[in-house]
């Protein structure tokens, strides 16, 4: 197996306040891996960290046996914030246009990619509208769009269906998972949703800056000898550390 991300013990804190401690983590190429666990838990710093846009206090961050954070990493991650960083004044497809001319590709290659980009995320019919005028899941599935847009090979995705109906929701996981299965992409995303979490090949359940334990969803399951993912966040939830 090929590890596409690697953390050893890594740890950050803001101020006095130790937000992640000695986290190590390993993902495999092809892998869709799930990080779940409660508000404040440190997945979104923890991600964040992986994708170069903070740096730890201590410990080794590697995505493709880089050294994180790196610049030049840029071009193979795909990142979509919690937060939508998107140009109000812009159309979708300007935005899409803007965010393409930042990654080297071809005039057709663009072409192509922001029409597979917005026809995943169902906004076609809707990129000539200015971005202040969207709807706030029209911007997710927009950012989610950009995420995207340059054919990363490692995509980090921050809670990406909050705010996103329940069919789309469904049609974003199965190309999430053709992504996987044919093009062997590697993919994290954070969530808390159960029926999410379900979908991934391992989870990591992250509580107070570590983590509490990861597995397959199966093997959390029996790990905690309950039925469901949701109980298992309950009871991991619940546990001092
Ligand atoms: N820039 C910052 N300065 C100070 N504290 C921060 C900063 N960023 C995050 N934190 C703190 O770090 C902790 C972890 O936050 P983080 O956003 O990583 O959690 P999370 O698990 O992603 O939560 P959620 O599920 O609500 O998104 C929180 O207590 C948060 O207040």
């Amino acid at each position: 197996m090929e590890t596409t991300v690697k953390l050893q013990q890594v740890s950050k804190s803001f101020g006095k306040k130790t937000v992640l401690s000695e986290v190590n983590l390993s993902i495999e190429k092809g892998q869709i891996y799930g990080m779940i666990g409660p508000s404040g838990a440190g997945k979104t710093t923890l991600v964040k960290m992986i994708v170069g846009m903070d740096t730890p206090n201590e410990g080794l961050i590697e995505v493709l046996n880089t050294r994180m954070p790196n610049l030049s990493m840029l071009q193979q991650i795909g990142y979509m914030a919690q937060s939508d960083a998107l140009y109000n004044e812009l159309t979708g497809g300007e935005n899409l246009r803007f965010f393409a001319s930042m990654f080297k590709m071809g005039k057709e290659e663009q072409k192509q990619r922001i029409s597979y980009a917005a026809g995943l995320v169902n906004l076609t019919n809707e990129l000539g509208k200015k971005v202040s005028a969207y709807s706030g899941g029209m911007k997710r599935r927009l950012s989610l769009a950009i995420a995207l847009i340059h054919d990363p090979s490692v995509l980090i995705l921050d809670e990406p269906t909050v705010g996103i109906d329940p069919e789309l929701r469904q049609s974003i996981w199965n190309e999430l998972m053709r992504l996987k299965n044919t093009e062997h992409k590697t993919i994290i995303v954070t969530t808390h949703v159960m029926d999410e979490a379900d979908k991934c090949d391992m989870l990591a359940m992250v509580r107070e800056g570590r983590i509490l334990t990861s597995g397959s969803p199966e093997q959390l399951k029996r790990q905690y000898q309950v039925e469901s993912l949701e109980d298992v966040f309950l009871q991991a939830g619940g546990q001092q550390s």
